[in-house]
């Protein structure tokens, strides 16, 4: 057995891990990484990567059918669903250097491909390793949840982990949850030509506004995709290429694969929390608002942590955690201010308070600004029109912004900062923006929010009045 001693002990590369260990490593600090599996986790591997990598194949596909009214065409598309999952291997290969175990090295990490196990407060083991370190930082992500429905283990079932090993185009494919990954995956699926339906138990996209998740379902259901919400799957029967979902509702949908996408479940196995002193619960490790756990020297960031599962949450955990063990300086999580977006055509994408979180907050304080997609000069010429945005303001200020519609996780990006640096939407209709963009929206938006107070102002007009007959 072979003791490590280590300023920062980081456990899992992934979104979260990685950028841990690079930030602590450049900035000085002795850093050990453990990653017993693919480096860069599950975004690289088998998330938000290989996910946009076979969305983007659906697109194209898709652009082809709707070119004619563009005057193009008319094409139909014919799809190698192989060559689709080639273009998504290719996509991981050509990011992974990025996250590569050299890479790293090279920043001066000492990376070992091990597995971690707390064996005290202070101690990890790792294969033939113990490392003791001052700090600890534990990103080990998550797994797909498999629910426990009646069949289900007897049947063969794809999760994100082996969606990308299939070789052959899915004929119909039966999504279990409506969740992001259930519908990104729907209507990837769908525009490569699958049949795909959709069983969800409750509301699909349930966490976002209902207003804005029924816009993204509706264009969904244009495009064939069969969703069947308020209905959870009760048993599934079948093999290979013939497989059966009942639902609560009596009904049974038939199809030829099955994913299933109903959460996430935290990597705690075999991680030894208890005998390094930390507390957890279902959802993951718990963590105060600086992302300590019970065990005031480990850290728990990601997804693992029990919050919001994104990889931009995961890089925001390390930027905290990177600042309080580096340098010792206060920090806390601000949940305001993580963005959103799911990546289907229409994109939804949310910053901060829904209309409904806003309002129970801040009641008639509250004022709910909205822009539609169909006015923008930029989406009317590429014939995406479907879309709204949705700002909700406090005193000047906004709370919250919903977005849906073409490009609503780029658009999202500005009411992101305009949240985290606490602008005001005076702030926000003074930039300027190039035209014709999807982008101005977010500028309009600001300018309906000032319109009635400027052009139904009488203040405003006597001002103007009294102006004009003294100005030369
Ligand atoms: C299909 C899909 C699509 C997604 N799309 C998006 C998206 O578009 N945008 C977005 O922001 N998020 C997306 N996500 C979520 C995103 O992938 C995760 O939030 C992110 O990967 C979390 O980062 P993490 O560092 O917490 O965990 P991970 O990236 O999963 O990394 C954890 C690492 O820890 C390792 N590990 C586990 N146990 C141990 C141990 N005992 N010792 C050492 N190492 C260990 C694992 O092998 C893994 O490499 C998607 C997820 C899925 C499943
Ligand atoms: N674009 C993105 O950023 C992106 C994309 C994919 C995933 N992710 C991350 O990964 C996480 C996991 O995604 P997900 O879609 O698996 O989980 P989810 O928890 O967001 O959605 C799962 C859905 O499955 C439903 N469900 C649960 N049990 C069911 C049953 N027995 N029958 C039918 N439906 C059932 C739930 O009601 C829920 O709507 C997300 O929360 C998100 O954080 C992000």
């Amino acid at each position: 057995m072979q003791t490590l001693k280590t300023d920062l002990l980081v456990i899992g590369a992934g979104s979260g891990g990685l950028s841990v260990a690079a930030g602590a490593a450049q900035m000085g600090a002795r850093v050990v990484l453990l990653e017993p599996g693919e480096m860069g986790g599950d975004c690289l591997n088998h998330g938000c990567v290989p996910s946009k990598a076979l969305i983007a194949a659906g697109e194209r596909a898709h652009g082809m059918t709707g070119a004619a009214a563009f005057g193009v065409g008319p094409n139909a598309p014919q799809v190698d669903y192989a060559a689709a999952q080639d273009h998504v291997a290719e996509t991981i290969a050509r990011i992974a250097p990025m996250d590569s175990p050299e890479r790293f090295e090279g920043f001066g990490v000492t990376v070992i491909r091990e597995a971690g196990r707390f064996i005290s407060a202070r101690e990890v083991q790792a294969g033939a390793h113990v490392i003791r370190a001052r700090r600890i930082v534990v990103a080990t992500g998550s797994s797909p949840f498999v629910p426990l429905i009646p069949g289900l283990s007897e049947v063969p079932y794809l999760t994100n982990e082996t969606l990308w090993d299939l070789r052959e185009r899915p004929e119909h494919l039966l999504i279990v949850g409506g969740g992001p990954i259930g519908l990104e995956m729907a209507q990837a699926h769908r525009r490569l030509g699958s049949r795909v339906t959709v069983i969800e138990a409750e509301r699909a996209l349930g966490r976002e506004d209902p207003e804005m998740a029924a816009i993204v379902l509706e264009d969904l259901r244009t495009e064939g995709v069969e969703i069947h919400e308020d209905t959870p799957a009760r048993a599934v029967r079948g093999t290979a290429g013939a497989i059966e979902i009942e639902t609560a509702d009596g009904r049974c949908h038939r199809g030829t694969h099955l994913l299933v996408a109903v959460g996430r479940r935290a990597n705690t196995d075999g991680l030894g929390l208890e005998a390094g002193g930390i507390a957890a619960t279902g959802q993951g490790i718990t963590v105060d608002a600086g992302l300590r756990t019970s065990n005031r020297r480990v850290y728990a960031i990601g997804d693992v942590a029990g919050g919001p599962q994104f990889t931009h949450v995961a890089g925001y955990h390390a930027g905290l955690v990177v600042r309080n063990a580096l340098f010792g300086l206060p920090v806390r999580v601000k949940p305001q201010i993580l963005p959103r977006a799911t990546y289907t055509a229409p994109e939804l994408a949310q910053v901060g308070l829904t209309e409904a979180e806003a309002r129970q907050v801040h009641g008639d304080r509250l004022e709910v600004i909205r822009q539609p997609w169909q006015h923008n000069d930029r989406a009317v010429a590429q014939r995406a029109t479907t879309g709204l945005l949705k700002v909700m303001v406090v005193r000047g200020r906004p709370v919250g912004a919903s977005i849906v519609g073409a490009q609503a996780g780029e658009l999202i990006a500005t009411w992101a900062l305009a949240l985290s640096a606490g602008l005001k939407m005076s702030q926000i209709a003074g930039m300027v923006v190039p035209y014709p963009t999807i982008a101005e929206l977010n500028k309009r938006v600001a300018g309906t929010y000032f319109s009635p107070r400027l052009f139904e102002n009488e203040t405003v007009k006597r001002i103007v009045r009294v102006v004009q007959r003294w100005l030369p």
